[in-house]
């Protein structure tokens, strides 16, 4: 029986950092602090609450095990701590839940994992499986396989990501400071916690997130404000607060449940709850609102960042955030600014369409970037620089290369300034040998072979502005960039869709 009296039953993720799990000169476990967090996810759930924790410390209980002093500098060095560590690490979680009969389940990600659509939704389905059986999944990086393209990087970026795959209703970041402040506490006496951010981009002007993080983490504020964007974007309220006090959890849910806003309506969305959770139109828009006439609770120490009213819808944000991109698009200010209204529906004509960066597949996603002029403005200039008119149908033999130069695979997910001629004769063989070492990473196959036209971009020049999916490859966009959509069939033969890239979230509007 789900025993809730205040509020509802919610969905929290509870991050817990390196430098909240393990000393950080001795590297010894902090056991009050990790039995302070069991205490309390333990409690979460005798309320009915469903909790995933992301847990850290992998690479730290490895050097303690190992008797190392410090991070070894290779890649190879941290994944083989890992692999000592992370055993370790949830051998300690298993005996500390198991002491109050918590069951756990480890469950180990790289982005590699959840980029391809099926995988990503087993990987939902095995959260909600395990939510449902009472179990506390314990999410950490598979650092041990993890490669600089598949990887999360840190563990607040894995914890909003994980935040959004389940709908979670709360994000809780626990670090070494309560909260985010306007500098550095530590060392300024006048430095200010900020309680609420309904703007992140707003907040990043007002505060210093470069001082703060632990020798052993990978983490600090800024990757906090990145999580936090990307959590909130996808509808979870999202908290800073100390892992010295991981029992305000239960403080701060009850805080929000009795100084609940104004309810603001938002439309039905396709996101099923995994949760019985509180109705979408029940955000939070300020947490100095009180609705209840019962008497004010105290605020325990914390930064909250308000959810977005309209959460990203899953497919969205598995995009946006999710997939590792595979190229880019360059786009016109006239596009962009279309884009950035919501009734574009996040789809991007050819017509809108300068230039291409990379190797992809259809299917894959691509980063939409828009050029910056000289003054740092932006223009639609053409990728060469010169203004961009759209070609007509009958210029298009005349302005197509007539050898283009055939890129290698292995550039999937690089821009064009890192793109190597695999060879001016280059066989297909070759190129099927690369495609085939490179699959695990995307979709393209050997069928996908592409040939790309070298585009001298300075990337320096260019602003990524949005993520989306192509719907055709990287070749048949260069072939068609700046056309009306009624010509695509006549270019590429076919036309499956009058859209050259969907499901775009723009998160840099025009200025
Ligand atoms: N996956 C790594 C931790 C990476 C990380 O983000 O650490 P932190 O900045 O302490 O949250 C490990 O288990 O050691």
């Amino acid at each position: 029986m789900v025993k809730i009296r205040n509020g509802h039953p919610c969905t929290i993720v509870i991050k817990l950092g390196t430098s909240s799990i393990v000393h950080e000169t001795t590297h010894q476990p902090l056991l009050s602090t990790l039995s302070a967090v069991v205490e309390t996810v333990v409690h979460l759930r005798s309320q009915g609450h469903k909790v995933v924790l992301v847990s850290s410390g992998a690479i730290g209980v490895g050097l303690q095990r190992m008797d190392m002093a410090s991070r070894p500098k290779s890649l190879s060095g941290k994944q083989a701590l890992a692999a000592i560590g992370q055993g370790r690490l949830i051998a300690l979680w298993d005996n500390l839940f198991g002491q109050l009969g918590q069951p756990i389940a480890q469950v180990l990600l790289t982005r590699g994992d959840i980029s391809d659509r099926t995988r990503y939704l087993n990987a939902v389905n095995t959260f909600k499986e395990l939510l449902s059986m009472g179990v506390v999944p314990i999410v950490n990086e598979n650092d041990t396989v993890s490669v600089s393209e598949i990887k999360f990087g840190d563990n607040d970026t894995l914890s909003a990501i994980t935040s959004s795959m389940i709908h979670a209703d709360y994000l809780f970041l626990l670090t070494d400071v309560d909260g985010l402040y306007t500098s550095n506490p530590r060392k300024d006496p006048t430095a200010r916690q900020i309680e609420v951010v309904t703007s992140i981009s707003a907040i990043r002007k007002e505060v210093s997130t470069t001082t703060l993080g632990s020798s052993l983490g990978t983490g600090g504020m800024e990757t906090k404000l990145i999580a936090a964007e990307i959590a909130t974007a996808a509808g979870v309220i999202t908290i800073i607060l100390s892992s010295k006090h991981p029992d305000n959890i239960y403080g701060i849910i009850q805080y929000y449940n009795r100084h609940l806003p104004k309810p603001v309506s938002v439309p039905p969305t396709p996101r099923e709850p995994l949760s019985g959770r509180t109705s979408p139109t029940m955000r939070i828009e300020s947490a100095n609102v009180s609705r209840s006439p019962s008497p004010i609770l105290t605020r325990p120490p914390h930064t909250m960042f308000t959810a977005a009213n309209v959460p990203m819808r899953d497919l969205k944000s598995w995009t946006s955030h999710t997939l590792f991109p595979s190229g880019s698009v360059i786009i016109d200010s006239g596009a962009h600014h279309v884009l950035s209204r919501r009734e574009s529906g996040g789809r991007l004509l050819a017509a809108g369409v300068l230039g291409v960066i990379g190797a992809f597949a259809s299917g894959q996603a691509v980063r939409i970037v828009i050029q910056r002029k000289p003054d740092g403005s932006t223009s639609p200039q053409d990728a060469d620089g010169t203004e961009h008119t759209a070609p007509r149908l009958d210029e298009l033999a005349t302005t197509r290369p007539t050898t283009p130069t055939l890129f290698a695979a292995s550039s999937l997910s690089s821009s064009v300034t890192s793109l190597e001629p695999l060879t001016r004769s280059g066989s297909s063989t070759d190129l099927a040998e690369n495609m085939t070492a490179l699959k695990p990473l995307g979709h393209a196959t050997e069928d996908d072979v592409v040939l790309v036209e070298k585009t001298e971009v300075d990337e320096s020049d260019l602003v990524e502005v949005g993520r989306g999916l192509a719907n055709y490859n990287s070749a048949q966009i260069t072939r068609v960039k700046g056309l009306n959509s009624t010509y695509l069939s006549q270019v590429l033969g076919y036309a499956d869709s009058e859209y050259v890239v969907e499901n775009i979230t723009i998160r840099v509007p025009p200025l």
